[in-house]
């Protein structure tokens, strides 16, 4: 019994924990996302329209250590298929980012935060901002622990580049996922935005 109720105190704060970097994150990515569109010339309601707490989501994700780090990967080279995501890493360690063709380390920071510009983002700025590839490499000594808070629109929103020529059909985020789940499937590859551009 008493393990029990500790157990349940124990998730209590690590669900209110969980609610308040949700809460906080939600309202950042907002914020961001209007100050990024805002930089474009766009003034509209469409993140505070399309994107509700019920659609966007947060992943914990836990890196196991691993003896054969850093050769393996905890998360496979990806970009996000969201609009921005809002990252906390512990001081472990082993989050890379690819820029110009090369890998970089990002180094832990217990003051900041990691934005990450996803695949809707991209495809509304018509590739003003790109959408960045990233990956995990396994820690060696100590698991490794991160917190990432997904902004993403509903399931139906149309996600439509904001000025001419568009370099992508309207889409919405439904189709998105279904394209990413079936090139998977069949290629082991996400494929990602290219699949909607006009000149294809
Ligand atoms: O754990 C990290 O630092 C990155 C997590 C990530 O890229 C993801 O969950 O999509
Ligand atoms: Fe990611």
């Amino acid at each position: 019994m008493y393990a029990f109720l500790k157990l349940g105190k124990l998730s209590e704060i690590r669900s209110s924990t969980i609610d308040a970097f949700g809460t906080t994150a939600s309202t950042l990515a907002q914020s961001l996302a209007e100050i990024l569109a805002q930089s474009l010339g766009i003034e509209s309601n469409f993140f505070r329209e399309n994107c509700l707490p019920k659609t966007s989501y947060i992943r914990m994700n836990r890196y196991p250590k691993c003896t054969l780090a850093p050769k393996v990967f905890g998360l496979v080279p990806h970009s996000d298929s969201n609009l921005l995501t809002i990252l906390y890493q512990d001081q472990v360690g082993g989050l890379q980012l690819m820029k110009d063709g090369r890998w970089f380390k990002v180094k832990p920071n217990p003051k900041a935060l990691i934005i990450n510009i996803g695949d809707l983002f991209q495809a509304l700025s018509n590739d003003v901002f790109k959408s960045i590839k990233h990956r995990v490499v396994s820690p060696q000594e100590v698991e490794r622990f991160s917190a990432a808070y997904f902004y993403c629109p509903s399931n139906d929103a149309v996600i439509q580049s904001y000025n001419k020529p568009a370099m992508y059909r309207p889409f919405t985020l439904r189709e998105y996922r279904q394209q990413i789940q079936k090139d998977v499937q069949d290629t082991g590859d996400k494929i990602g935005l290219s699949r909607f551009l006009l000149s294809e």
